[in-house]
Protein backbone atom coordinates (compact mmCIF):
# COMPACT_ATOMS: atom_id res chain seq x y z
CA UNK A 1 0.00 0.00 0.00
CA UNK A 2 2.87 2.41 1.09
CA UNK A 3 4.10 2.35 -2.58
CA UNK A 4 0.46 3.86 -4.29
CA UNK A 5 1.29 6.95 -5.72
CA UNK A 6 -2.33 7.98 -4.31
CA UNK A 7 -0.81 8.15 -0.92
CA UNK A 8 2.25 9.77 -1.93
CA UNK A 9 0.42 13.06 -2.59
CA UNK A 10 1.11 15.89 -0.48
CA UNK A 11 -1.76 15.42 1.75
CA UNK A 12 -1.61 11.63 2.80
CA UNK A 13 -4.38 9.07 4.46
CA UNK A 14 -4.82 9.20 8.20
CA UNK A 15 -3.40 5.98 9.71
CA UNK A 16 -4.75 6.36 12.97
CA UNK A 17 -7.03 8.80 14.60
CA UNK A 18 -8.43 9.38 18.15
CA UNK A 19 -11.78 11.80 18.72
CA UNK A 20 -12.84 12.89 22.11
CA UNK A 21 -10.20 11.04 23.67
CA UNK A 22 -9.96 11.41 27.81
CA UNK A 23 -8.66 9.29 30.52
CA UNK A 24 -9.89 10.16 34.09
CA UNK A 25 -7.71 8.64 37.39
CA UNK A 26 -10.36 8.16 40.07
CA UNK A 27 -11.83 11.36 39.40
CA UNK A 28 -8.81 13.20 38.06
CA UNK A 29 -9.22 14.13 34.44
CA UNK A 30 -5.55 13.30 32.51
CA UNK A 31 -6.70 13.42 29.31
CA UNK A 32 -9.35 15.30 28.04
CA UNK A 33 -11.03 15.90 24.73
CA UNK A 34 -8.05 15.01 22.74
CA UNK A 35 -8.56 14.52 18.56
CA UNK A 36 -5.41 13.84 16.46
CA UNK A 37 -4.99 12.79 13.18
CA UNK A 38 -1.76 10.85 12.26
CA UNK A 39 -0.32 10.10 8.22
CA UNK A 40 1.31 7.78 6.46
CA UNK A 41 3.98 8.80 5.77
CA UNK A 42 4.69 11.52 8.46
CA UNK A 43 6.51 12.09 11.37
CA UNK A 44 4.13 13.31 14.44
CA UNK A 45 5.18 14.69 17.95
CA UNK A 46 3.40 14.86 21.05
CA UNK A 47 5.05 17.61 23.60
CA UNK A 48 4.00 19.55 26.22
CA UNK A 49 5.40 20.37 30.02
CA UNK A 50 5.88 17.78 32.34
CA UNK A 51 2.65 16.04 33.50
CA UNK A 52 0.82 17.24 30.56
CA UNK A 53 -0.70 13.97 29.41
CA UNK A 54 1.65 13.08 26.90
CA UNK A 55 2.46 9.04 28.29
CA UNK A 56 -1.02 8.84 28.89
CA UNK A 57 -1.78 9.68 25.46
CA UNK A 58 0.40 6.75 24.07
CA UNK A 59 -0.61 4.59 26.27
CA UNK A 60 -4.68 5.04 25.73
CA UNK A 61 -3.32 5.00 21.98
CA UNK A 62 -1.87 1.62 22.00
CA UNK A 63 -4.74 0.71 24.26
CA UNK A 64 -2.29 -0.32 27.27
CA UNK A 65 -5.18 1.95 28.92
CA UNK A 66 -8.40 2.31 28.39
CA UNK A 67 -9.98 5.64 27.94
CA UNK A 68 -12.86 6.73 29.88
CA UNK A 69 -14.43 8.48 26.61
CA UNK A 70 -13.87 8.84 23.08
CA UNK A 71 -13.00 6.55 20.19
CA UNK A 72 -9.46 5.52 18.54
CA UNK A 73 -9.72 4.07 14.86
CA UNK A 74 -6.12 2.83 13.17
CA UNK A 75 -6.26 1.95 9.52
CA UNK A 76 -10.22 2.54 9.43
CA UNK A 77 -10.78 0.29 12.06
CA UNK A 78 -12.61 0.88 15.25
CA UNK A 79 -10.13 -0.13 17.92
CA UNK A 80 -11.61 1.56 20.75
CA UNK A 81 -12.04 -1.75 22.61
CA UNK A 82 -9.09 -4.02 21.22
CA UNK A 83 -6.49 -5.33 22.59
CA UNK A 84 -2.60 -4.18 22.66
CA UNK A 85 -1.61 -7.47 21.51
CA UNK A 86 -3.79 -7.16 18.78
CA UNK A 87 -3.24 -4.01 17.63
CA UNK A 88 0.32 -4.42 17.14
CA UNK A 89 -0.94 -7.46 14.76
CA UNK A 90 -3.13 -5.10 13.29
CA UNK A 91 -0.43 -2.75 12.68
CA UNK A 92 0.49 -0.43 15.29
CA UNK A 93 3.69 -0.91 17.68
CA UNK A 94 5.49 1.05 20.36
CA UNK A 95 8.92 0.75 20.48
CA UNK A 96 9.50 -1.35 23.98
CA UNK A 97 6.60 -3.16 22.63
CA UNK A 98 8.40 -6.05 21.26
CA UNK A 99 12.03 -4.37 21.60
CA UNK A 100 13.70 -6.61 23.88
CA UNK A 101 17.29 -6.67 22.34
CA UNK A 102 19.75 -9.50 23.41
CA UNK A 103 22.61 -8.13 24.80
CA UNK A 104 24.82 -11.56 23.52
CA UNK A 105 23.29 -11.74 19.89
CA UNK A 106 24.75 -10.17 17.27
CA UNK A 107 22.53 -7.28 15.58
CA UNK A 108 21.63 -10.05 12.31
CA UNK A 109 21.00 -12.20 15.27
CA UNK A 110 18.61 -10.17 17.14
CA UNK A 111 16.95 -8.87 14.46
CA UNK A 112 15.95 -12.71 12.73
CA UNK A 113 14.71 -13.29 16.81
CA UNK A 114 12.32 -10.27 16.05
CA UNK A 115 11.58 -11.78 12.64
CA UNK A 116 10.70 -15.11 13.75
CA UNK A 117 7.93 -14.04 16.42
CA UNK A 118 5.20 -12.99 14.06
CA UNK A 119 5.75 -15.87 12.06
CA UNK A 120 6.52 -18.15 15.49
CA UNK A 121 9.15 -20.36 13.01
CA UNK A 122 11.08 -20.42 16.29
CA UNK A 123 8.51 -23.60 17.25
CA UNK A 124 7.92 -24.42 13.64
CA UNK A 125 11.47 -26.28 13.53
CA UNK A 126 10.50 -28.50 10.56
CA UNK A 127 10.02 -25.55 8.04
CA UNK A 128 12.08 -25.82 4.81
CA UNK A 129 15.51 -23.88 4.96
CA UNK A 130 14.15 -21.63 2.15
CA UNK A 131 12.02 -20.17 4.88
CA UNK A 132 14.92 -19.31 7.39
CA UNK A 133 16.73 -17.98 3.90
CA UNK A 134 13.53 -15.55 3.58
CA UNK A 135 14.42 -14.38 6.84
CA UNK A 136 18.13 -13.24 6.35
CA UNK A 137 16.78 -11.84 3.14
CA UNK A 138 14.07 -9.77 5.07
CA UNK A 139 16.67 -9.17 7.78
CA UNK A 140 19.61 -7.87 5.91
CA UNK A 141 16.96 -5.04 4.12
CA UNK A 142 16.19 -3.93 7.50
CA UNK A 143 19.74 -3.85 8.80
CA UNK A 144 20.30 -2.12 5.33
CA UNK A 145 17.58 0.42 6.38
CA UNK A 146 18.72 1.66 9.13
CA UNK A 147 22.20 2.17 8.66
CA UNK A 148 23.02 -0.96 10.49
CA UNK A 149 25.31 -2.93 7.65
CA UNK A 150 28.41 -1.87 9.14
CA UNK A 151 27.29 -3.44 12.67
CA UNK A 152 25.68 -6.62 11.43
CA UNK A 153 28.13 -9.33 13.53
CA UNK A 154 28.45 -7.04 16.05
CA UNK A 155 27.41 -8.21 19.73
CA UNK A 156 24.32 -5.59 20.40
CA UNK A 157 25.98 -4.99 24.16
CA UNK A 158 29.23 -3.92 21.97
CA UNK A 159 27.05 -1.19 20.13
CA UNK A 160 26.96 2.86 20.84
CA UNK A 161 23.92 3.65 23.06
CA UNK A 162 22.87 5.65 19.85
CA UNK A 163 23.28 1.95 17.80
CA UNK A 164 21.31 0.39 20.17
CA UNK A 165 18.58 2.62 20.29
CA UNK A 166 18.38 2.01 16.33
CA UNK A 167 18.75 -1.59 16.43
CA UNK A 168 15.57 -1.75 19.15
CA UNK A 169 13.90 0.56 16.20
CA UNK A 170 15.10 -2.44 13.57
CA UNK A 171 13.23 -5.30 15.76
CA UNK A 172 10.35 -3.07 16.21
CA UNK A 173 9.74 -2.66 12.92
CA UNK A 174 9.89 -6.42 12.28
CA UNK A 175 6.55 -6.62 12.51
CA UNK A 176 6.19 -4.14 9.06
CA UNK A 177 4.37 -2.02 11.01
CA UNK A 178 1.98 0.91 9.24
CA UNK A 179 2.12 3.21 12.85
CA UNK A 180 5.29 3.58 14.67
CA UNK A 181 5.00 4.85 18.35
CA UNK A 182 8.06 6.20 19.68
CA UNK A 183 8.51 7.28 23.41
CA UNK A 184 11.43 9.67 23.78
CA UNK A 185 13.30 7.85 21.41
CA UNK A 186 16.37 10.71 21.99
CA UNK A 187 16.12 10.13 25.56
CA UNK A 188 19.70 9.94 27.52
CA UNK A 189 21.88 10.71 23.90
CA UNK A 190 24.67 12.41 23.37
CA UNK A 191 24.13 15.38 20.08
CA UNK A 192 25.91 13.10 17.46
CA UNK A 193 23.31 9.98 18.92
CA UNK A 194 20.67 12.03 18.30
CA UNK A 195 21.73 12.89 15.10
CA UNK A 196 22.24 9.54 13.72
CA UNK A 197 18.90 8.49 15.36
CA UNK A 198 16.62 11.76 13.84
CA UNK A 199 18.08 10.70 10.76
CA UNK A 200 17.20 6.93 10.76
CA UNK A 201 13.59 8.37 11.87
CA UNK A 202 13.38 10.53 8.93
CA UNK A 203 14.07 7.32 6.98
CA UNK A 204 11.73 4.65 8.54
CA UNK A 205 8.74 7.56 8.08
CA UNK A 206 9.12 7.16 4.86
CA UNK A 207 7.07 4.32 4.48
CA UNK A 208 5.26 4.41 7.81
CA UNK A 209 3.55 6.71 9.75
CA UNK A 210 5.42 8.01 13.30
CA UNK A 211 3.94 9.27 16.23
CA UNK A 212 6.63 10.23 18.75
CA UNK A 213 6.63 11.46 22.58
CA UNK A 214 9.84 14.01 22.32
CA UNK A 215 10.77 16.86 24.71
CA UNK A 216 14.55 17.65 22.26
CA UNK A 217 12.39 20.40 20.61
CA UNK A 218 15.09 21.04 18.31
CA UNK A 219 14.40 17.32 17.06
CA UNK A 220 11.05 17.87 16.84
CA UNK A 221 12.19 21.17 14.72
CA UNK A 222 14.09 19.48 12.49
CA UNK A 223 12.00 15.83 11.59
CA UNK A 224 8.71 16.23 12.70
CA UNK A 225 5.72 17.30 10.22
CA UNK A 226 2.71 17.89 12.44
CA UNK A 227 3.04 18.91 15.92
CA UNK A 228 0.39 18.98 18.46
CA UNK A 229 1.31 20.83 21.82
CA UNK A 230 -0.73 19.23 24.81
CA UNK A 231 -0.90 20.93 28.44
CA UNK A 232 -2.61 19.78 31.27
CA UNK A 233 -4.38 16.92 29.35
CA UNK A 234 -5.87 18.75 26.70
CA UNK A 235 -4.50 20.39 23.20
CA UNK A 236 -3.16 23.82 23.39
CA UNK A 237 -1.88 23.73 19.75
CA UNK A 238 -1.09 21.87 16.58
CA UNK A 239 0.31 22.69 12.91
CA UNK A 240 4.12 22.77 12.03
CA UNK A 241 6.49 24.05 14.33
CA UNK A 242 7.13 26.85 13.39
CA UNK A 243 3.55 27.74 13.80
CA UNK A 244 3.44 25.97 17.59
CA UNK A 245 6.56 27.93 18.61
CA UNK A 246 4.83 30.86 18.77
CA UNK A 247 1.84 30.39 19.79
CA UNK A 248 1.41 32.55 22.85
CA UNK A 249 0.00 29.69 24.42
CA UNK A 250 2.50 27.07 23.72
CA UNK A 251 4.95 30.09 25.17
CA UNK A 252 3.15 30.46 28.21
CA UNK A 253 2.80 26.68 28.96
CA UNK A 254 6.86 25.83 28.41
CA UNK A 255 8.50 29.44 29.72
CA UNK A 256 5.65 30.89 32.34
CA UNK A 257 5.31 34.04 29.98
CA UNK A 258 4.46 34.91 26.55
CA UNK A 259 7.63 36.45 26.13
N1 LIG B 1 -1.98 5.69 36.68
C1 LIG B 1 -2.19 6.97 37.06
N2 LIG B 1 -2.92 7.23 38.15
C2 LIG B 1 -3.15 8.50 38.54
N3 LIG B 1 -2.68 9.60 37.88
C3 LIG B 1 -1.95 9.38 36.79
C4 LIG B 1 -1.65 8.06 36.30
N4 LIG B 1 -0.89 8.18 35.18
C5 LIG B 1 -0.71 9.50 34.97
N5 LIG B 1 -1.35 10.23 35.94
C6 LIG B 1 -1.40 11.69 36.03
O1 LIG B 1 -1.85 12.18 34.77
C7 LIG B 1 -1.14 13.37 34.43
C8 LIG B 1 -0.49 13.18 33.07
O2 LIG B 1 0.61 12.29 33.22
P1 LIG B 1 1.51 11.79 32.00
O3 LIG B 1 2.52 10.85 32.55
O4 LIG B 1 0.63 11.30 30.91
O5 LIG B 1 2.20 13.16 31.55
P2 LIG B 1 3.45 13.38 30.57
O6 LIG B 1 3.09 14.53 29.69
O7 LIG B 1 3.82 12.11 29.92
O8 LIG B 1 4.56 13.83 31.60
P3 LIG B 1 6.18 13.66 31.53
O9 LIG B 1 6.68 14.56 30.44
O10 LIG B 1 6.60 14.15 32.88
O11 LIG B 1 6.46 12.21 31.30
C9 LIG B 1 -0.17 13.67 35.55
O12 LIG B 1 -0.76 14.60 36.43
C10 LIG B 1 -0.01 12.31 36.22
O13 LIG B 1 0.27 12.46 37.60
Amino acid sequence: MSNDPVHQQDEPRVVLSARGLGKDFFGFTAVNNVDLDVHHARIHALIGPNGAGKTTVFNLLTKFLQPTRGKITLLGTDITNTKPDKIARMGMVRSFQISAVFPHLTVLENVRVALQRPNELAVQFWLPLSSLDRLNGRAEVLIDELGLTPYRNTRAADLSYGRKRVLEIATTLALDPEVLLLDEPMAGMGQEDVRMVADIIREVARHRAVLMVEHNLSVVADICHHVTVLQRGEIIAEGDYATVSQDPRVRTAYMGTED
